[in-house]
């Protein structure tokens, strides 16, 4: 079957695909309001200490910026939500049930944590809609029928999403037609068929224009309250746009957290992050 062989190649190693996952039964339960608890979580690497001490709370539906200077360890502890490294110490807990520590990178993404990197990876050669539909098959194993007639709740799930993402004039376009921004729209589209409770975005605007921006973060605030969006990003303009809360790290651990104004104003974080050049 061509279609699908060209899928499997064009799959990326570090993208988790739900077609490859066992269902683990895992409800999340977050009757306490928090979605995220990751508690005295440290990682050394070679010695060195990225993650250190790391304590960081997520509340259900809300939408979190992580800030911090290169090196931070913004990368190393979404790595550690979705399982892709394991700490060294530490717990982080998915709701008041699922303890991601004990659950594979497969497991993770099936019990509703999904990832989004920075550089897109959408299926060029295939249309917008395909794209979103192979996101959803994923999950319903017909990628070997990928031309399958679709149900009318997921065309309507297509359709919502498409929605969402603003994509409806260009669901017939090829996917590597579109400009970045708009593939980048597409990915995080694609993450949504799978109705994941907590999205991770990492990066979103970089290489966007300043009116990709603007729709990006439109998008990422209307995705907030049925869904968590943690969003880890340097530019700050960007930040200032969509934040409610932001979490500055440095050297591995919580430096500061609150409103944009009140880290901005925090000595500390002036002091080793946005002192000199805004965002770096
Ligand atoms: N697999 C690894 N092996 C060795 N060192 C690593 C590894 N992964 C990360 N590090 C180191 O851990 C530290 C934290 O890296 P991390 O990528 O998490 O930072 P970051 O805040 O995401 O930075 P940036 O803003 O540049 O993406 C860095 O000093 C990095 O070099």
């Amino acid at each position: 079957m061509k279609t699908l062989d060209t899928l499997r190649t064009t799959m990326r190693r570090d993208q988790v695909w739900e077609i490859m996952v066992p269902k683990t039964g895992l409800e999340l339960d977050i009757s306490h309001g928090t979605i995220l608890y990751l508690e005295d979580i440290s990682v050394t690497f070679d010695g060195f200490r990225a993650i250190d001490r790391l304590n960081l709370y997520i509340d259900a539906g809300e939408l979190r910026c992580i800030i911090g200077p290169n090196g931070a360890g913004k990368t190393t502890m979404m790595d550690i939500i979705t399982g892709k490294t394991r700490p060294d110490t530490g717990t982080a807990w998915f709701g008041q049930t699922i303890d991601l520590l004990r659950l594979s990178e497969p497991e993770i993404a099936s019990v509703g944590i999904g990832r989004k990197f920075q550089k897109p990876t959408v299926f060029e050669h295939h249309s917008v809609m395909e794209n979103l539909e192979l996101a959803m098959a994923a999950d319903k194993r017909v990628w070997p029928t990928l031309v399958a007639r679709l149900t009318p709740e997921q065309h309507a799930r297509i359709d919502a999403v498409l929605e969402t993402i603003g994509l409806q004039a260009h669901r017939a376009r090829r996917a590597g037609a579109l400009s970045h921004g708009q593939k980048q729209w597409l990915e995080i589209g694609m993450l949504l068929m799978q109705d994941p409770h907590l999205l991770l975005v990492d990066e979103p605007v970089a290489g966007m224009t300043h009116q990709e921006m603007d729709r990006t973060a439109e998008l990422l605030k209307s995705l907030a309250g049925r869904h968590t969006v943690v969003v880890v990003e340097h530019d700050m303009d960007f930040v200032r746009s969509i934040a409610n809360k932001v979490t500055v790290l440095h050297q591995g651990s919580v430096l500061a957290e609150g409103t944009m104004d009140e880290v901005q104003n925090d000595a500390r974080v002036i002091e080793v992050y946005l002192g000199g050049d805004e965002g770096h």
